[in-house]
């Protein structure tokens, strides 16, 4: 569908997110665009999860999830956080439909790797056909990365790799991610571009870890059909220049070669 924008809330970032920015997602709609938010959730996964005292960590910046972690995530991501971006878009004078990946099968997925990381699940295929429903009703879908696999058992999806894999699906025309950070820092500075074969390096060599593994991993994916670059960018607004342009890391498969002749 043209002029999707795939935007990726990270849950480090939803509780600073100042109504400035939520009413720039309703304006972009007003604007012609086609805008859906895909949210996450971890500080409040943790933060419940240590009141119920329900042990996780992370692998490569996915929790391991076992049944009780998988119910508490549910509940976190789709119970609060995913009613909390729909409030403030309603807030902003918009219209937004909270979803889950199990809603209309729209996140069908499979096991990442069931003896490592329990219920950890990778997408295998998007139901456009109930965004696409939703956009046209001038409806901005708001998802919670929890997804379902044809038995219907339930996995809880990085939302990092919920995002790109909707964009792909749609052939979105933008994707971006709004986190805790200013785009890929490397020794304190922010990159403004990097390349796949600049991300590989940087994470042998350990300047990319954590939250930021999924992030550019899942950019990566999406750098094969419409999508031309993939755009990380800090929640604050501070990051947004006088031009009103907006400063982060862009992500592009390689850079164009010039030919001197
Ligand atoms: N090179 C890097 N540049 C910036 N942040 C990085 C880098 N490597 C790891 N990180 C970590 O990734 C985090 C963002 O990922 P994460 O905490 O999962 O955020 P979100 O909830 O927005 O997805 C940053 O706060 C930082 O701790
Ligand atoms: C498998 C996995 O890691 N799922 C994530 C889902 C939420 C998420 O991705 O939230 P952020 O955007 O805040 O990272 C988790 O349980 O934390």
């Amino acid at each position: 569908m043209k002029d999707v924008v795939v935007i990726k809330c990270g849950g480090s970032t939803i509780a600073e997110l100042s109504d400035e920015f939520f009413k720039s997602v309703v304006a972009m709609q007003k604007n012609g665009k086609h805008p859906i938010v895909v949210h996450g959730g971890g500080p409040a996964i943790n933060h419940l999860l240590q009141k119920l005292d329900i042990k996780s960590e992370f692998v490569d910046g996915l929790r391991k999830t076992t049944e009780d972690v998988l119910d508490t995530a549910e509940m976190v991501l789709c119970g609060k956080v995913n009613k909390q971006v729909v409030t403030s878009l309603h807030q902003a004078g918009g219209q937004a439909v909270g979803l889950s990946g199990c809603d209309g099968s729209l996140l069908e997925v499979k096991p990442v790797n069931e003896g490592m990381l329990g219920y950890v699940g990778e997408p295998t295929k998007v139901n456009t056909s109930l965004l696409t429903s939703l956009m046209e009703l001038k409806m901005i879908p708001v998802i919670a990365p929890i997804g379902m696999n044809e038995e219907g058992t339930h996995y809880n999806v990085n939302a990092d790799s919920a995002a790109a894999a909707i964009a792909k699906e749609l052939g979105a025309e933008q994707l971006v991610f709004v986190t805790d950070v200013d785009g890929i820092l490397k020794d304190g500075k922010c990159l403004e571009q990097v390349t796949a074969d600049e991300i590989e390096s940087y994470i042998k060599d350990g300047t990319i870890y954590g939250g930021m593994l999924p992030k550019v991993r899942a950019a990566l994916s999406t750098l094969t059909g419409n999508i031309q670059s993939v755009m990380i960018m800090n929640g604050k607004s501070t990051n947004v220049g006088e031009d009103g342009s907006v400063q982060g890391t862009t992500i592009i498969k390689s850079k164009m070669k010039l030919f001197v002749s």
